[in-house]
Parts: structure tokens; C-alpha cells; sequence
């Protein structure tokens, strides 16, 4: 990222101090518009801008279109679970990698168990698979600790599930209740595809972006939400195709995009709860509508079983959100 280089006249001793004491690992972000801004900030060497609480990033020259505030870990930050200081953030970190590990077998699980007794096909399983263990896995952040390793600590879930899916779709074993759950056609193969593409993104999102930058959360809230709806509406109601692409429809190209789109300002807003990061709202709404706008188009093309859509959907958004917010 591109950091403004200050005037060595303007570094002032609290600028330094502060900048010593934060490392930026342990630093949450903040995007907001230029007005945004604080009134009363001086220059530190880092490029980073140092108020009497709060510290800016400035991505580009001063009149740059987008600031980012770093804040240390703090007050305002809250615990969802094991709150308190009798465990540490070692014993949380552990106990919320426990705990989502088994809600991962367990929803994997309860969807074999409503396949079997023939609830719900296994192509609505797949996708309802698709759609919740994404956004469940994400909802689930909170839970870990505000420490520098929380991140690593929460990728091992889609690290493991990286593992099962491999030594199942090599056939090194066999468990026909998890090939059911997550593929289209039952094939062991299958689940070094589209499966192992998602669980990736899940792993790459949680070590890059973490719960700290909007271009995760947009991310993982497309692919999981907004392509898991395009192929449940699709299915059902694609009657009018998309004039280049007779395999897509609009019902499923709309789904996606509003879908897509709601959950995305619903996962922004639940992790600006926690205070993970501050959002101006209306430029939000604005930039997560082109987001929505070009991942549903990019899912939309014909890709003659070329590109997975687990792996085009997620890196456009990225692709798109870094761009348009800045990091
Ligand atoms: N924009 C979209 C996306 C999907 N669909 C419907 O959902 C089905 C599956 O779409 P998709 O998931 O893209 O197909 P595949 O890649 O073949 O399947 P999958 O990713 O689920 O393995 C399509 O055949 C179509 O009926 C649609 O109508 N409009
Ligand atoms: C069917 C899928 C993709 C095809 O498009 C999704 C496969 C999902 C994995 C097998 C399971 C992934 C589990 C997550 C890493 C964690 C979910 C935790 C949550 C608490 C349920």
C-alpha cells in the first residue's frame, strides 16, 4: 500500500511514541471519507497520521480519497466470548478453534442426516453447505481473541477441512457421507474442485484480511451468499436465460446480486458492532453495490467448465473491494 511520505520537520515525540507502542498486527481498521477525518493530527515517519487517540493511515498523497484509521486494540473492541482475562487469549483462541471444528463437522453432518431422510435433495444440501459454513465461519470471529495469532488459530478450521477434503478425494479414504453433503454428482473427484477451491478462499481470507478489513467480508458474503442463492433461484425460477449464457438466468443473476449484496452490508454491520472497523454508511452501501454489481457479472459468463466459480467470484470481489475501499 502506498503511504504518504511526511515532512521529517513535522514528527512530533507523541507521533513517535505512539507509533513505537503499536504494531500493526494489533491494529483495527477503520474506513472512512476524507471528511471523516480527523481535525487534529500530526505526521510520523511511518506515514502514519497521529492523533491524540486515534491513528490514520494515509494511502495516497493528503488528498487522497481514502484514510484508514489503525486503532490499538481496545475498549471499544468487543469479546464476544470467554470474555474476561482468567483464560488469555491463548486458551480462547484455542477453545474457539475447538468449537468451530466441531460446528463444521456438524453442520456437514446434519445435512448428510437431511439428505438421507430425504428432507431436502443433494443439490439444495450442497448449496445450503455452500451458503451457511462460509458465512458461519465468519460470523464466528468474534469468538477468537483480539491477539496477533487469533487469525491462525481460526484458519486452522478450513485448514483441517482443506485435509479431509484432499484425503477424500484422493480415496486415500472413503466416507460416502461427506461426499453426499458437498458434491453434485457423488463423485470422490469432485471434491478436489469446487469444495477445496472454497475452503482455500476461507483460508486465505482469514490469514490476509482477517476480520479487519471489509474486502474479506465482502468477498467470502459473495461467494458463499450471493453465488449459493444464484444456483437455488436459478434452478427454480431461471426461466428467462441471460442472452450470452443459456446455462445462467436472470432469477439467478438478480438473486445473486441482491443477496449478495444484503449479506454483504449485514456482515460489514455485524463486525462494526464489535468495532472492528467504522464505516461511512452510504459510500459502504455505494461501494459494495459495484462489488455485488461485478461479482455477479463475472458469474455470469460462460466459462465452458473452465474457471470454478469458488475461485472467480471470490478474487473479483477482493479484486474490486480492494480498488474501491482502499485495502
Ligand atoms: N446466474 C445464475 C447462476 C446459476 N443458475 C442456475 O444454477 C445452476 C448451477 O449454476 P452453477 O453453480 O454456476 O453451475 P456449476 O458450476 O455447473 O455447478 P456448481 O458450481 O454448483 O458445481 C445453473 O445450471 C443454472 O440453472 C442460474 O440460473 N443463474
Ligand atoms: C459445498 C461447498 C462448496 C462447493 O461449492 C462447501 C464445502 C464446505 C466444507 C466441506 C466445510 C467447510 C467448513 C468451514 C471451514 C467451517 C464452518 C464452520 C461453521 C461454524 C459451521
Amino acid at each position: 500500500m502506498a503511504m504518504a511520505s511526511p515532512p521529517q520537520s513535522a514528527i512530533s515525540t507523541t507521533a513517535t511514541t505512539t507509533t513505537a507502542a503499536v504494531t500493526t498486527a494489533n491494529l483495527r481498521v477503520s474506513f472512512l471519507r476524507p471528511q471523516f477525518c480527523h481535525p487534529r493530527r500530526d505526521f510520523c515517519p511511518a506515514g502514519l497520521l497521529i492523533s491524540s487517540d486515534r491513528i490514520w493511515s494515509s494511502c495516497g498523497d493528503a488528498n487522497s480519497q481514502r484514510r484508514l484509521l489503525l486503532l490499538p486494540p481496545s475498549r471499544n473492541v468487543r469479546s464476544a466470548a470467554f470474555a474476561g482475562g482468567v483464560s488469555g487469549p491463548l486458551l480462547q483462541d484455542a477453545g474457539a478453534t475447538v468449537l468451530v471444528v466441531a460446528g463444521a463437522y456438524a453442520l456437514v453432518a446434519g445435512f448428510d442426516n437431511l439428505t438421507k431422510r430425504q428432507v431436502i435433495e443433494q443439490n439444495l444440501s450442497r448449496k445450503l453447505v455452500h451458503i451457511l459454513s462460509g458465512l458461519l465461519y465468519m460470523g464466528c470471529w468474534p469468538i477468537f481473541s483480539t491477539s496477533t495469532e487469533a487469525r491462525y488459530f481460526a484458519a486452522v478450521v478450513p485448514i483441517l477441512n482443506f485435509t479431509r477434503l484432499l484425503v477424500h478425494g484422493l480415496s486415500l479414504v472413503t466416507n460416502e457421507d461427506l461426499i453426499k453433503s458437498v458434491t453434485r454428482e457423488g463423485k470422490a473427484e469432485e471434491l478436489l474442485r469446487g469444495p477445496l477451491y472454497y475452503v482455500l478462499v476461507l483460508i486465505l481470507s482469514s490469514l490476509v484480511f482477517w476480520r479487519e478489513s471489509p474486502v474479506g467480508v465482502v468477498a467470502l458474503s459473495m461467494m458463499c451468499g450471493g453465488d449459493g442463492i444464484a444456483d437455488i433461484m436459478g434452478r427454480r425460477f431461471g426461466f428467462h436465460k441471460i442472452p450470452y449464457n443459456k446455462h445462467k438466468s436472470w432469477a439467478g443473476s438478480i438473486s445473486m446480486f441482491v443477496v449478495g449484496f444484503l449479506i454483504s452490508i449485514g456482515m460489514l454491520y455485524y463486525f462494526s458492532i464489535f468495532g472492528y472497523f467504522e464505516l461511512d454508511w452510504v459510500w459502504t452501501v455505494e461501494r459494495v453495490a459495484m462489488v455485488a454489481m461485478v461479482a455477479t457479472l463475472v458469474e455470469s459468463l460462460p466459462t465452458n467448465g473452465g474457471l470454478d466459480d469458488n475461485i472467480s467470484v471470490p478474487l473479483v470481489s477482493m479484486l474490486t473491494a480492494y480498488l474501491s475501499f482502499g485495502i
